[in-house]
């Protein structure tokens, strides 16, 4: 067992030091003048990435330029040393640990040797390296990874058997790449065929990413990854890039077989799909009929996607979407959805950005809506959603935090905060948060902005940004909104309840109500006029949208969600099952606070039901799998003060469906010590 073990160390061992064969570097610039001390720039020579276009030599590889030039002999010195050292290491490395298996049977009885201990300890990284290096081989004899060896070997009659016995053709390799990408990259036209009839699919993205990000990633030695890369994937690809994402179509590109490119692409591969420096197949492709090739289909790709996502967006509009995150605010998400639809449709201005005002107080949605457009607008929310809190931008100098410093000045190096994130995503949604508290020369800026599309940074740097859609909330004039909306609602509650409406629906359409163009003109107008000081600010704004305290329908809707929330959690963390009714909701709706919108449901959420819980679970009185149900105690009077304060319960309810009151001992229980006494 034990020379069994060594001798497979040894084979991995020898396998390793043919693929690190300096020899092998050097081939790479037979015949060509060098022009690189880099090793990897000396690869590049032979590299496709490496001889391809401008974005992949400068994102792909992650070298430094070279000035130098440098003879090939020189080159052979450098290299040679270098590669060698690292075997030498390694070579040692190993050889300790073959000479300790061998004399002093470490295999068997390492624990035991505690008058060795710092040799133990010492050998203990060796070993964990052996050990992974051993399962790493071991795992060679499972059926994925001999479908990626022979996909290597362009095996076409293995990747045949192997795959109608049953293997799955999309089987990762342990470092992360797929049998297809194997077979892209290395020209092996017939095994790329067999693959996709079998249902490899061409829109993975390789999870390798560079040769040391792999290593720290899986915790395997990098000398390892090399090697496994190179014998296993490719020998000519840069071990310092970063491959993450890439897709067979962009393997096929590098490897720039024009066959493979046109039949991944007939077979469904997207051209479009970006790896994880987000460039596409084409931004690889040499000039010439591949690049042609590629910029047809993209094209073709870019058409259909276009099409299909109009086709949705006719089927599931995006007030429908909206709407299933916010509750209410049906004036706004109209308002916002329209104008993205005439975006969306080419009936805009191209040469100005969307440039929205939020207006309405504290926690009525203003932020969900602004997050929601991000998310329907870009997939990746992370990127596509920009907050600045213009609340860190009060005083002058606070400008350069904003766009950069100039040359010469602290942080210059750092950037702004706005400038780096639109470099980033320049057609992101950026949310301008409490602009009203922005200093004048904020605005300034943020006017050019809007009327230009354009920002320059503290380096000089133009950024194009006329597709983004610029939002800004404020709580200028909260308080007139609020105030006309509630004397709006009881208006038409009046009216409903006059035409003998006891249909509750016909009352609740009676609660939504718009704001008038004369209330706009007369009352928040001026507000804004006197606030922000500039005609040609507010002239810039192409929606100012409304947003409106919620009426009672609403907040039942909001507790209810509230509650929803809180049962998930529940069920998942406690296996509990919690129950309620109607008069709960009502109960809890009545805490609402018209200063703090949802806020304040989700406190008395918090407050009333959720401290009930924690403190029965910490007193044991919920066995697991228990259900729960909220009660109230006296009775719930809406929009009506005095009487009797209801208070809330929780019952415990049997297997038979009878309730029992929990008893939860003060002062841990909430309700008592707020509302009992
Ligand atoms: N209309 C709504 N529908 C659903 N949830 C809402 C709604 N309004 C607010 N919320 C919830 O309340 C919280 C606060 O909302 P949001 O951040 O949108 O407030 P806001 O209007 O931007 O207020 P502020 O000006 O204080 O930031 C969020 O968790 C949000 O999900």
């Amino acid at each position: 067992m034990v020379i069994k073990t060594i001798d497979n160390v040894s084979d991995i061992l020898l396998f390793s030091f043919r693929s690190l064969s300096p020899c092998r570097a050097l081939q790479t610039t037979k015949g060509e003048p060098a022009r690189c001390q880099n090793i990897h720039e000396l690869e590049r020579g032979r590299n496709p990435i490496g001889s391809t276009s401008r974005v992949s030599r400068k994102c792909i590889l992650s070298e430094e330029p070279c000035s130098t030039t440098v003879t090939p002999q020189l080159q052979y010195h450098q290299l040679a040393s270098r590669w060698l050292t690292s075997l030498e290491s390694r070579r040692n490395s190993w050889a300790a640990l073959v000479s300790m298996g061998r004399t002093n049977s470490y295999w068997e009885d390492a624990g035991s040797r505690s008058g060795n201990g710092l040799r133990v300890s010492a050998s203990a990284g060796v070993l964990s390296a052996a050990a992974v290096a051993f399962c790493l081989k071991k795992d060679n004899d499972s059926k994925g990874e001999s479908l990626l060896d022979a996909a290597r070997s362009n095996n076409t009659q293995e990747v045949q058997r192997l795959l109608a016995d049953g293997t799955d053709p999309n089987t990762r390799h342990r470092l992360g790449w797929t049998a297809l990408m194997v077979a892209c990259m290395n020209r092996h036209h017939n095994v790329v065929k067999v693959l996709l009839e079998a249902g490899a699919d061409p829109n993975l993205g390789d999870e390798f990413s560079s040769v040391y990000g792999t290593a720290r990633d899986k915790g395997v030695h990098s000398l390892d990854v090399l090697v496994s890369r190179e014998d296993e994937f490719s020998s000519r690809l840069s071990s310092r890039a970063s491959f993450r994402g890439c897709t067979p179509l962009h393997y096929a590109v590098l490897a720039d077989d024009l066959h493979t490119v046109r039949v991944l692409l007939e077979e469904g591969a997207n051209p479009l799909q970006t790896n994880d420096l987000g460039h596409t197949p084409l931004a690889y492709a040499k000039e010439g009929e591949m690049h042609t090739l590629l910029k047809e289909w993209e094209s073709k790709f870019l058409e259909k996607k276009q099409k299909r996502e109009a086709e949705e967006r006719r089927r599931f509009p995006l007030e429908r979407r909206l709407k299933e995150h916010i509750i209410g605010q049906e004036g706004a998400i109209n308002t916002v959805a329209s104008a993205i639809r005439r975006k969306e449709n080419g009936w805009y201005d191209e040469e100005h950005p969307l440039v929205f005002l939020f207006l309405g107080s504290s926690g009525i949605g203003k932020t969900e809506l602004a997050k929601q457009v991000a998310r329907y607008m870009h997939k990746d929310i992370k990127k596509g959603f920009i907050r600045m809190d213009m609340s860190e931008f009060q005083e002058k100098h606070e400008v350069a935090k904003f766009i950069g410093s100039p040359p010469g000045y602290v942080g210059h190096e750092e950037g702004g905060q706005l400038t780096k994130q639109l470099k980033q995503c320049p057609n992101a949604v950026v949310l301008f948060d409490e602009v009203d508290k922005a200093h004048p020369d904020v605005l300034t800026i943020m006017l050019q902005l809007f009327d230009e599309g354009r920002l320059t940074d503290g380096k000089g740097k133009t950024i194009e940004c006329k597709d983004a859609i610029f939002i800004m909330t404020s709580n200028v004039a909260s308080d007139e909104i609020a105030h006309h909306a509630l004397q709006l609602r009881q208006e038409a509650q009046e009216q409903s309840r006059r035409r003998m409406a006891d249909n509750l629906d016909d009352v609740q359409k009676g609660e939504k109500v718009t704001i008038s163009k004369k209330f706009k003109d007369d009352v928040i107008r001026p507000i804004l006029k006197a606030h922000f000081r500039r005609d040609e600010f507010l002239g810039r704004i192409n929606e100012i949208v409304y947003f409106l305290p919620f009426c009672h329908s609403e907040l039942i809707q909001l507790v209810s969600k509230e509650l929803n929330y809180w049962a998930k959690k529940a069920k998942q963390r406690h296996n509990i099952t919690l129950l309620w009714e109607r008069p709960v909701l009502e109960l809890l709706a009545h805490g609402y606070n018209l200063h703090y919108g949802a806020r304040s449901i989700k406190h008395e959420v918090e407050r009333r039901v959720v401290n009930q819980l924690a403190a029965a679970y910490e007193q044991e009185l919920l066995p697991d799998g228990c259900t729960l149900r909220l009660t109230v105690d006296g009775e719930v009077q809406p929009g009506k003060e005095g009487g009797v304060i209801p208070s809330l319960r929780l019952e415990l309810v049997g297997k038979d469906s009878k309730a029992r009151k929990l008893d939860i001992r003060p002062p841990l229980n909430p309700e008592e010590v707020t509302y009992a006494h």
